[in-house]
């Protein structure tokens, strides 16, 4: 899961301190752990052996680095894919929380129509095989004419493989 975020660096050592002024940031920290523990309580409802670090690390892409936190788990008998994507979509990442009330105030009071602005995008089959990630800042196309255009970016939330059951 990725919440949080710099630019990258112009060089090696300014990367570096973007990055650990990230880490280190109370007001980031405190929003990737309102994400960790929204997704901590949707997995422990579907979920067994659940693995999630006590702490994120930097994760860097070309433009920018994110704080970062795997989340791995067994999704118990009896649930499926989709239960998963469910309960954890969207996370306070993109909605805010508590989930309903933030969600319902942003709807009601943002001028902005924020369109297909994010939403689980996957597959799935009859064996519980697939995968789904949040692609955010979505862009409708109409031709070659956007409807809605915010930027275009894609957040990996979660994987499922029956060989591995494994939940990242
Ligand atoms: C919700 C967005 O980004 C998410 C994905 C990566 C980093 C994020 C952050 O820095 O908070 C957001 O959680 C967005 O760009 O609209």
């Amino acid at each position: 899961m990725f919440s949080g975020t710099v630019p990258r660096g112009k060089d090696e050592k300014e990367d570096y301190l973007l990055g650990q002024h990230l880490l280190n940031d109370p007001k980031n920290r405190q929003e990737h752990d309102f994400v960790v523990q929204m997704i901590r309580e949707a997995v422990e409802a579907c979920c067994y052996n659940i693995d999630i670090p006590s702490a994120p690390v930097v994760y860097p892409l070309k433009n920018l680095q994110h704080l970062y936190t795997p989340v791995t788990a067994t999704l118990e008998s009896g649930y499926t894919l989709l239960d998963v994507v469910e309960r954890l979509h969207p996370t306070p990442a993109l909605g805010g929380m508590p989930q309903k009330q933030s969600v319902d105030y942003i709807r009601k009071n943002e001028t902005l129509n924020r369109g297909w602005y994010a939403g689980p995008v996957g597959w799935f089959d009859g064996h519980n095989n697939g995968e789904f990630a949040v692609a955010i800042r979505s862009a409708l196309l109409q031709g070659m004419k956007p409807l809605y255009l915010l930027d275009v970016a894609s957040l990996r939330i979660l994987i499922l493989r029956q060989n591995t059951k494994k939940l990242q």
